[in-house]
């Protein structure tokens, strides 16, 4: 229980009607959790407007609402607060609400469109191998120290997060890294919490299905930059054309990682190969078993923001080769008869480009590099002809599948990424809906030292179809259908 004035603290208010010193049990802005003496946020969504669920709360038992539109009808005893923005409010309130948590541990925020799973989840390895206790917020899981929990965002709603960064608070955790997507920041799910830094990793076409055009999407992400304080730090890949906006107004510290050009953090790639990367930071050579080119721009800002966080060089360095790779973030397994499979998470036109480019720099021979690749339903739909031209230019074989097909029909998906492929490309590619007899086919036509990729999913354990989710794991499937051809 919580007074309503302290739990408003810092919001900005334009209208109250009622009663601020009433006690608050908890804050929702779903009225389907609203339980006695909630406070019910009512958010402008996607799909809904809050608003028309304010009635439903008070019926479950809200007292105070927090809302951008009073209601017409005012019910007695219960209190209407009304704001410019309530995803805003929300996310302040959700700060007060669990005391402020992100004040009590070093809160580091990753943007960009990849990298980011990749760089906070290794920077929680790094410090937890440096002897901290460490949070993380990541696309693949929630973990307070060595308690895991499901994620279901890459960033969570603010509530969410506070909840954690709280838990993290009590178990004394020092360090956080959290993922902040561009979603993230444009419903304010990271408002009101205090970073003491920001990494940028890159930007590339993403998520255009949302934000409509590069610029705003490009535009969301300085926000985050934009809402750093002058304590914090900003370090950004100067490499990407976008890493100095990100910077124009930001009151933060400004730092830079490179490598084509000078920065604060610069590397070099001295030797690329499938058993790992040979990296030379500032004046310091670093073997990592990590490997692929842009995992170069992933580690150095982690060795940059190790530095920023004050942790000693050669310590860094030290732990920097013991870092074990992400799971589905290029994870790969040599067969029996020398194929090697990678399961990557690359569901963007960049990161495929990417994956793809680093397997050919890291091909020794001529193996002949089968790709089994799908795109996502209810998502960008013009990344899909792309993605099928890079699939189909970059590969031997390429074999279009479904992703997760969510509500759309996977044979309209796959055909959209068919339209991308060139005429030159046409005998290349293989169509097959069903994503394990994808991979099953991939696992036929591959000889001795051939590499499948299997991009798209990483390490999703599901496939979803109509709303329904059934297990599906593609490192676990290669592995088996592999297996079962004695390959
Ligand atoms: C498109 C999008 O981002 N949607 C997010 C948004 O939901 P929404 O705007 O669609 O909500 P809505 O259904 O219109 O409802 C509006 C409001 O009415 C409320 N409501 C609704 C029904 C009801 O009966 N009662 C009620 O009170 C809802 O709780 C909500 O507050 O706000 C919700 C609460 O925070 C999110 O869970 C939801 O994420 C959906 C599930 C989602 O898929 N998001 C993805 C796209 C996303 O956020 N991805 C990024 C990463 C992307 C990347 O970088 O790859 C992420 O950070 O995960
Ligand atoms: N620095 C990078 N530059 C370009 N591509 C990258 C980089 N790091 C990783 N990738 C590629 O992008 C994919 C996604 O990486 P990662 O999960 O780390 O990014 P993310 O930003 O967390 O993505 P998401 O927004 O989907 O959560 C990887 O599987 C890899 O193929
Ligand atoms: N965070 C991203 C992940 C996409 C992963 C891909 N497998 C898909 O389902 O489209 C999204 O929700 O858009
Ligand atoms: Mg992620």
């Amino acid at each position: 229980m919580k007074e309503l004035k302290d739990i408003l603290y810092k919001v900005a208010i334009n209208a109250v009607v009622g009663n601020t010193t009433t006690h608050i049990n908890k804050i929702e802005f779903d009225s389907r959790k609203i339980t006695q003496d909630d406070m019910f946020v009512a958010i402008r969504g996607t799909v809904v407007d809050g608003h028309e669920y304010i009635e439903k709360s008070i019926n479950l038992g809200a007292t105070a609402i927090i809302c951008e539109k009073m209601p017409e009808v005012l019910v007695e005893g219960v209190t209407y607060v009304q704001v410019a923005d309530a995803q805003q409010a929300l996310a302040i309130a959700a700060s007060n609400y669990y005391g402020s948590p992100s004040e009590n541990l070093r809160l580091i925020g990753i943007t960009g469109t990849n990298g980011k799973t990749t760089i906070a989840s290794l920077l929680y390895q790094l410090f937890k191998k440096a002897g901290f206790k460490v949070g993380l917020l990541s696309t693949v899981k929630i973990m307070v120290d060595t308690k895991e929990h499901k994620a279901t965002h890459t960033t969570p709603d603010s509530l969410t997060i506070n909840y954690y960064l709280k838990e993290m608070n009590a178990e004394g955790i020092e360090y956080c890294f959290m993922e902040v997507s561009s979603h993230g920041i444009d419903q304010k799910r990271t408002e009101g919490l205090m970073f003491e830094g920001g990494v940028f990793t890159n930007l590339s076409h993403d998520h255009l299905d949302y934000h409509n055009t590069f610029k705003e999407y490009r535009d969301v992400k300085k926000i985050f930059f934009d809402g750093l304080s002058n304590k914090a730090f900003a370090l950004v890949n100067k490499d990407d054309k976008n890493g100095g906006f990100m910077l124009q107004n930001t009151k933060a510290r400004q730092y830079s990682y490179a490598l084509k050009s000078y920065a604060d953090y610069r590397g070099q790639i001295l030797e690329n190969g499938l058993g790992g990367l040979l990296l030379k930071f500032n004046d310091h050579e670093v073997w990592t078993k990590l490997i692929g080119s842009f995992n170069a721009y992933n580690l150095l800002a982690i060795f940059g923001t190790a530095e920023l966080l004050g942790l000693e060089t050669l310590e860094t360095l030290r732990l920097l080769s013991d870092l074990e790779s992400v799971s589905g973030r290029f994870q790969y397994l040599i067969s029996d008869t020398k194929i090697t499979a990678i399961v990557d998470y690359a569901h963007t036109p960049d990161a495929l480009k990417n994956v793809l480019e680093t397997i050919g720099d890291i091909r020794t021979n001529n193996e002949t590099l089968i790709t089994v690749v799908g795109c996502g339903g209810d998502r960008d739909k013009m990344k899909r002809p792309v993605m099928g031209n890079i699939a189909a230019k970059l590969s031997n074989k390429v074999i279009f599948t479904s992703d997760n097909p969510r509500t759309e029909d996977p044979h309209q998906i796959i055909e959209a990424m068919e339209k991308g492929v060139e005429p030159q490309d046409y005998k290349k590619i293989t169509s097959i809906t069903d994503r394990k007899q994808a991979i099953r086919t991939a696992c036929q036509f591959a000889e001795e030292n051939d590499i499948i990729l299997i991009a798209g999913k990483g390490h999703e354990t599901y496939q979803e179809t109509d709303g329904v989710r059934v297990d599906f794991n593609d490192f676990e499937i290669i592995k088996e259908e592999l297996k079962k051809l004695g390959k």
